[in-house]
């Protein structure tokens, strides 16, 4: 099928290079040249494992194109996904004015029967939207009766495990008008090969689908701050949230997956669905008690690193150093989206300490987010760059860890400990036993557990 993505973020490039990778031909658009350039060179302007391969196959073979020419993007796919940011506006709500762009764009100078696909994550209502303002270019023009449908086929994908989960997907939701079988049957056709149990691909109607994506989201974060809120009462009650945690999970009905307490969490998708669903509540009349008591919840949630260290050092930080392990709001991205490392990393400097950062993949993106963050150069405020785990501990006082990737697993306890020269480790994602740390002399603080 020949089909267009607009936006090459992570889902739209995603879903370009996996359609393309079934032998669909896709053509990308991106507003942004610096995007596309790097796409042109035969790079991809993420971090994301197994994309390049796939980018770079896919575009030898000719199946997949990028362009900044909107005409061109137009005139290309039957399908036109839509795959532009939304996001949170002043007020939190979901801010749309680069989906109903794009929309406007294909009525603009569409010629014959799309496909209008809403993958951005959007409020119920949004499809609405999306149709009139196509129809209404499409008027403009003279051509009023122009055929087009719109889907909602919202994108579950995490980031990290992105290609996997688009082509090896739990579930794909494509929700569509009652009677639109031409949609359906074309959207049918489209992800066959990637749910072979068919019983996946769940077709409903258009408000369903987009209220199920920020359902699946709503939910995932009540998880993180519910066991947030109670690693807090863990610690002060003398108890283990990891033993609780896994006390919990057995049951099927809790199951094992999201209830990791840590650091809050971050990202480019549950803080802002969190908040446009409560505003998508306030604004029908039925105001959110939960999400506004999620959302207090994480903002507390990533100041509790901080707030160890400055219990363990008091408010004055000034001649102390810090090594920081893990930047990304999570393991295996460079996203640095409401990463909560921003959060410490503030505090830290803001009280005087002097940081020495590392992270794998995500020092670049950091240093830009902490200039805006901090309103100057990460040096000047204190904050530098290791180029490895080892060398950010040289001449630290204590580690604190924000994102647990791999490499930091498994570190050799005992030169942690000497290199450290206070011993001290405060981890924000209970990377290690709290025994094994107390064998190695070195004092562990850690989330939901007592500390040794
Ligand atoms: N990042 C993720 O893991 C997931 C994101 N989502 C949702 O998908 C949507 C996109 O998210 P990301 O890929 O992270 O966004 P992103 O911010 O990384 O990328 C969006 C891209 O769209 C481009 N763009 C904006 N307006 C455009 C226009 N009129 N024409 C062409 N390109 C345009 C931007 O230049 C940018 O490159 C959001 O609604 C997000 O909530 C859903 C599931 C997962
Ligand atoms: O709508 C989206 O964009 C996506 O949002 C999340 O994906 P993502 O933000 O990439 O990352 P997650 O793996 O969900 O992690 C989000 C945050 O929660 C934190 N987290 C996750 C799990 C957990 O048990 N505890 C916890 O603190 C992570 O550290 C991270 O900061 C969802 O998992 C995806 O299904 C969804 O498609």
């Amino acid at each position: 099928m020949k089909i267009t993505v607009i936006g090459t973020g992570y889902v739209g490039l995603v879903t370009g290079a996996c359609l393309a990778e079934m032998g669909n031909h896709v053509l990308c658009l991106d507003v942004d040249p610096r995007k596309i350039e790097i796409l042109l060179g035969g790079g991809i302007p993420i971090h994301e494992p197994g994309l390049l391969e796939i980018v770079r196959r896919n575009a030898q073979a000719g199946r997949l194109e990028f362009t900044t020419d909107i005409p061109r993007s137009v005139a290309h796919g039957t399908l036109q996904f839509i795959a532009v940011g939304t996001p949170p506006d002043e007020d939190g709500s979901a801010d749309l004015q680069y989906v109903l762009a794009a929309a406007r764009n294909i009525g603009r100078l569409m010629t014959d029967y799309k496909v209008v696909i809403d993958k951005s994550t959007v409020p119920v209502g949004t499809a609405d939207k999306v149709r009139a303002a196509v129809r209404d270019e499409l008027e403009r023009r003279g051509l009023g009766d122009t055929a087009f449908s719109v889907v909602s086929n919202p994108e579950f994908l995490k980031e990290g495990a992105a290609v996997a989960d688009f082509t090896r997907p739990d579930r794909v939701v494509v929700g569509v008008d009652d009677g639109d079988d031409r949609a359906a049957m074309l959207m049918r056709s489209l992800y066959a090969p990637f749910v072979r149990n068919r019983d996946r691909l769940l077709v409903m109607d258009i408000k369903s689908a987009e209220f199920t994506k920020y359902a699946a989201n709503a939910m995932l974060a009540t998880r993180i701050s519910f066991m947030n809120e109670l690693s807090r009462l863990a610690e002060r009650l003398g108890a283990d949230i990891e033993a609780v945690r896994i006390g919990i999970g057995s049951d099927p009905r809790i199951g094992t997956h999201f209830l990791y307490a840590g650091a809050g969490y971050g990202g480019s998708c549950f803080p802002k669905d969190v908040k446009a669903l409560a505003r998508t509540a306030a604004e029908a009349g039925l105001p959110s008690q939960m999400m506004g008591a999620v959302e207090a919840v994480n903002e507390a949630q990533k100041l509790v690193l901080a707030a160890k260290v400055v219990a363990a050092y008091g408010e004055d930080l000034r001649g102390r150093t810090f090594a920081v392990w893990g930047l990304a709001f999570k393991p295996n991205t460079d996203d640095m989206r409401e990463a909560p490392s921003r959060v410490l990393l503030a505090e830290l400097v803001r009280r005087g300490a002097r940081v020495q950062a590392y992270d794998p993949v995500a020092a670049e993106e950091a240093a830009r987010v902490l200039a805006l963050d901090l309103g100057q150069h990460p040096a000047q405020a204190g904050i530098h760059f290791a180029a490895s785990a080892q060398e950010a501990l040289a001449g630290a006082d204590a580690l604190v860890i924000v994102t647990e990737w791999k490499e930091f697993r498994t570190p050799d306890f005992e030169q942690l400990a000497a290199r450290l020269a206070d011993r001290r480790v405060f981890d924000g994602r209970n990377l290690y036993e709290p025994a094994m740390m107390k064998s190695f002399g070195l004092r562990y603080e850690s989330i939901g557990r007592p500390a040794v």
